[in-house]
């Protein structure tokens, strides 16, 4: 058939990959699609013996792939994609189907099975088309496959060890990987080569047009029958006529709409699932099913005094979203909401929680910037200045500034050991944790590191109410607190300043100002300890822009491109839990 541009096709529309195949992602991005990723979660564990065919277990296994996505992207936001994307690669020899090896002996078997002979490569493709109607999903699933047959050279023991222990088969259908040192395994390819490493690019082409240029208005050739090339399709019950109603419009007038506005979209999706979470919490949903026996919907509706449907969609969100388990008996917590979203668990972040759902805007601003003159935590974050500071210095009842040191007391308090530990600290041994607040990171410190003193400066109206949360224990004496304000007053004399979580909303005027301030008092070979950059590698980038529109943290680059311009050497990046957490650079001499 005549392939017509049909990834264009697909531009409009919120398309999803369900898949954490490296290579499908690259294939499909290079291709010119706009998707997200969402990893399925279905486990590929059919029973291979009542399938017809290896080719027929791939279709299955990729449209349950799919399936799962949709479904639990449907669950989550009551609105699924457009569009969900699953795939399954599978290596068939002498009619055994081979996956990913599961160990470096697995790997070895089924390496050795296929050298010298030929083998073929099955990848199955499902693309299900997906409508929310009155909270019910309705899906239309096109499926296909692809088959390459590969040959291999006789292997011998030495190379196939060499190739095992190179770590590559492990996450490779087959235990190969064709695009790269496998490459030197392979004598001859028949067929299309992208299917071998995951995504039969070409036959998707195809299969978007046979579904998009129903009776060839832009296709001059109509669309072929869904037989495709030897009879091989498996499209039972697909739709013939994909195209939406959109789609009709578009051709009719030859105007092609604007790309769909995923990350947009995103946005409203994440207010939502905050929000579920925001009003459980202030509901004390997570207290009610702390301990006891899990409870039905309609139970903790009565508890609540709420109605039963709301309180059910909530519980649903609750469950999507992964702080609730649901099983026969009913609702129940799971770890991390018991851990963190009732009142008093030990990593409690309740608090947190109900202070940003309270003061949307005020995120991390600290109490004391509210009131300080010329420092508008907003000021930059949301382009202009929002109002005169006193308006946030009204809005800044005791009780608000308790919720408020509450909160940052308890997300410090969760990351202070992995801050204290990010880098050895031991060579100091005096810090100032400036803007310390409640002590949280400063016991931490003192905890880790016996020879370390810790002044935690802080204004004075932050100093009156840290006597509610100081710790008992030993070493508390390691850690002492004093009244001042960095911007106005000397900083107190250490080898180690520490600055952590207060620079994130401030204009950059007074990130410069503060930090100029460190470094001028900071001694050579004394240390900038600088906590709360942007997370995850590909954040970046998009840090600083994102930061620009709504405020928030900036990129580790960023801010070790000004530590090294105020006079900082040898800064270093340190994370946690895959996110970057925190940079400490070495004051050079002056
Ligand atoms: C044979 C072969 C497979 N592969 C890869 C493609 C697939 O990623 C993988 C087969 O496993 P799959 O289960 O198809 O995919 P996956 O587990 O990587 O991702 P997901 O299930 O989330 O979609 O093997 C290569 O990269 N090169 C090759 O030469």
């Amino acid at each position: 058939m005549v392939l017509c541009p049909v990834i264009r096709k697909l531009l409009h529309k919120r398309v999803v990959l369900a898949s954490a195949s490296p290579r499908r992602q690259e294939i499909l991005r290079q291709a010119g699609l706009r998707f997200e990723v969402v990893p399925s979660r279905f486990k590929e564990m059919l029973p291979k013996a009542l399938f017809p065919s290896p080719p027929a277990y791939a279709v299955e296994t990729a449209k349950q792939k799919a399936l799962e996505v949709a479904r639990r992207m449907h669950q989550k936001d009551l609105r699924a994609p457009d569009v969900v994307i699953g795939a399954d690669t599978i290596v068939a020899v002498g009619g055994l189907i081979l996956e990913k090896p599961v160990d470096k002996q697995d790997a070895y078997s089924m390496l050795s099975r296929l050298s010298g002979k030929e083998h073929s490569v099955f990848t199955g493709v499902a693309i299900v088309h997906c409508c929310s109607r009155d909270g019910r999903l309705d899906t239309d699933v096109s499926e296909f496959y692809e088959e390459t047959r590969v040959r291999f050279s006789e292997l011998s023991e030495d190379l196939l060890w060499e190739y095992i222990d190179s770590g590559e088969p492990m996450d490779k259908a087959g235990g190969y990987g064709i695009q790269a040192l496998g490459g030197m395994l392979v004598e001859q390819v028949h067929g299309d080569f992208l299917n071998v490493v995951g995504f039969p690019l070409n036959r998707f082409c195809k299969k978007l047009a046979e579904l998009y240029y129903p009776s060839g208005r832009e296709d001059p050739r109509p669309a072929q029958s869904h037989q495709g090339r030897g009879g091989r399709d498996e499209d039972g019950g697909e739709r013939t006529q994909a195209a939406g109603p959109e789609e009709a419009v578009s051709s009719r007038t030859g105007h092609s709409p604007p790309p769909f506005p995923t990350g947009l979209l995103e946005l409203v999706d994440s207010f939502k699932a905050s929000k579920a979470l925001f009003t459980a919490c202030k509901l004390k949903v997570f207290d009610l099913l702390k301990d006891g026996a899990p409870l039905k919907a309609v139970d903790v509706a009565g508890k609540l005094g709420a109605s039963a449907c709301g309180t059910g969609r909530l519980l649903d969100a609750c469950v999507a979203l992964g702080f609730l388990q649901k099983t026969d008996r009913g609702y129940s917590n799971t770890e991390t909401a018991n851990l963190h979203l009732t009142s008093d668990g030990a990593y409690s972040l309740r608090g947190l929680v109900l202070h940003h759902s309270d003061h949307p805007w005020d995120l991390s601003a600290r109490p004391e910037s509210a009131g300080r003159d010329g420092v508008d935590p907003h000021d930059g974050a949301l382009g202009e200045r929002t109002g005169p500071p006193c308006q946030a210095s009204c809005a800044h009842s005791e009780e608000t500034r308790l919720g408020l040191l509450r909160a940052m007391h308890s997300l410090a308090k969760l990351t202070a050991r992995h801050v204290a530990t990010a880098f050895d600290l031991s060579r100091f041994g005096s810090a100032c944790d400036l803007g310390g607040c409640t002590g949280a990171l400063a016991y931490v410190l003192a905890r880790e590191y016996p020879r370390l003193r810790v002044t935690v400066f802080d204004l004075p109206e932050v100093l009156q109410h840290v006597a509610g949360f100081q710790p008992d224990g030993p070493r508390t004496e390691q850690v002492s607190f004093l009244p001042g304000d960095f911007f106005e007053d000397s900083l107190p004399e250490a080898d180690l300043y520490v600055v952590s979580r207060i620079l994130r909303d401030w204009p950059d005027g007074k990130v410069h100002e503060l930090l100029s301030r460190v470094a001028r008092a900071c001694k050579p070979g004394g240390g900038l300890l600088l906590v709360d950059v942007a997370a995850g590698p590909e954040a970046e980038a998009e840090a600083e822009g994102l930061r620009r529109r709504a405020g928030g943290e900036r990129s580790a680059a960023v801010y070790a491109h000004l530590l090294r311009r105020l006079g900082f050497a040898d800064v270093r990046a340190a994370g946690a839990g895959g996110r970057p957490l925190a940079l400490l650079g070495t004051r050079g001499a002056p």
